[in-house]
């Protein structure tokens, strides 16, 4: 299977909103990161075919997606940001409702749900009212949605959103199982949300996408250029103009900083090995 977007463009009235996007996908997770308001959404809805982009194609298989129509929406599973749900429906009620909506039969629907709420570890919550669930239950109570119509293309728009650490790690995990044979497309501005699980990461920034490779590739670009150094605090400021200060600790002695920079960024600056979110800051630092 392989999704291709060719030459994707939006605008929102005059304001360019994506800029000539191509991208080719086959089964894995594509973590698309990057601040907010760069166009993930707007991209994510392009794809889900609820927003038209104003230049390019969707192919799926070579197939153009608007010859494709409804052939085209059976294969998408879509977990909006703001997914309504109904807070006096039970969760189970609310899958059926879903389930009708996307055409399956009540049989064909109460199988599938009994085995989603299994995937997403809610069998024993089903008959709750939604309105009682969890922030991380109803993310995955919207992940068991997006997956009803067995979809072969599963957008995820920003799904971690809220969750507790814990929540969030199972989450990835589910994630890493339901992709195996699955192009998933997970928006997120949260570094971690796909450093351990995403085959392609897709840095976008202002409408276009910067950068796409694995991980290692990413954290390759910034090989012999991240370090680590302990500092009196006073030179921060003077560090700051060498290079993107990552991260600042305060220890008994003064500030650990970890700095991405070409060169050592002073006396005594350790390297080390690059990380996901060194590569985030490089590229956003300056949002
Ligand atoms: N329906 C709309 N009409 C006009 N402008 C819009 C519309 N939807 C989004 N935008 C604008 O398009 C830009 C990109 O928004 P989008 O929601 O795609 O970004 P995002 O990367 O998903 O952001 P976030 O991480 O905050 O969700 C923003 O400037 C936003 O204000």
């Amino acid at each position: 299977m392989e999704l291709k977007l060719q030459g994707i463009e939006h605008n929102f009235g005059k304001k360019r909103i994506l800029n000539s996007i191509n991208l080719t996908m086959s089964p894995g997770v594509y973590g698309l990161l990057g601040p907010n308001g760069t166009g993930k959404t707007t991209l994510m809805r392009i794809v889900a075919d609820v927003l038209y982009p104003t230049r390019g194609k969707v192919l799926l298989n070579e197939q153009n997606k608007d010859e494709m129509g409804d052939l085209y929406r059976a294969q998408i599973g879509y977990l909006p940001q703001d997914l309504g749900m109904y807070n006096h429906f039970s969760a189970r009620d609310f899958l059926y409702y879903v389930a009708a909506l996307k055409g399956l039969s009540k049989k064909e629907a109460g199988d599938r749900i009994e085995v989603l709420a299994q995937t997403v570890n809610l069998s024993g919550e089903m008959d709750k009212k939604c309105g009682k669930y969890s922030g991380g239950m109803k993310r995955r109570l919207g992940i068991a949605q997006a997956l009803l119509n067995h979809p072969s293309i599963l957008i995820l728009d920003e799904p971690t959103v809220g969750l507790d650490p814990m929540e969030r790690v199972r989450f990835r995990n589910l994630i890493s199982e339901i992709s195996a044979e699955r192009i998933v497309i997970l928006s997120t501005h949260i570094v971690s949300d796909v450093d351990h699980i995403a085959k392609q990461v897709l840095l976008m920034g202002r409408g276009e996408l910067l950068r796409q490779g694995t991980i290692k590739d990413l954290t390759f670009d910034l090989e012999g250029e991240v370090w680590e150094a302990d500092v009196p605090g006073r030179m921060l400021a003077q560090i700051e103009e060498k290079g993107t200060v990552v991260n600042v600790q305060q220890t008994d002695n003064g500030l650990a900083l970890r700095v991405v920079s070409k060169d050592p960024p002073c006396e005594d600056a350790r390297l080390v090995n690059p990380s996901l979110e060194d590569v985030y800051m490089h590229y956003f630092r300056r949002g």
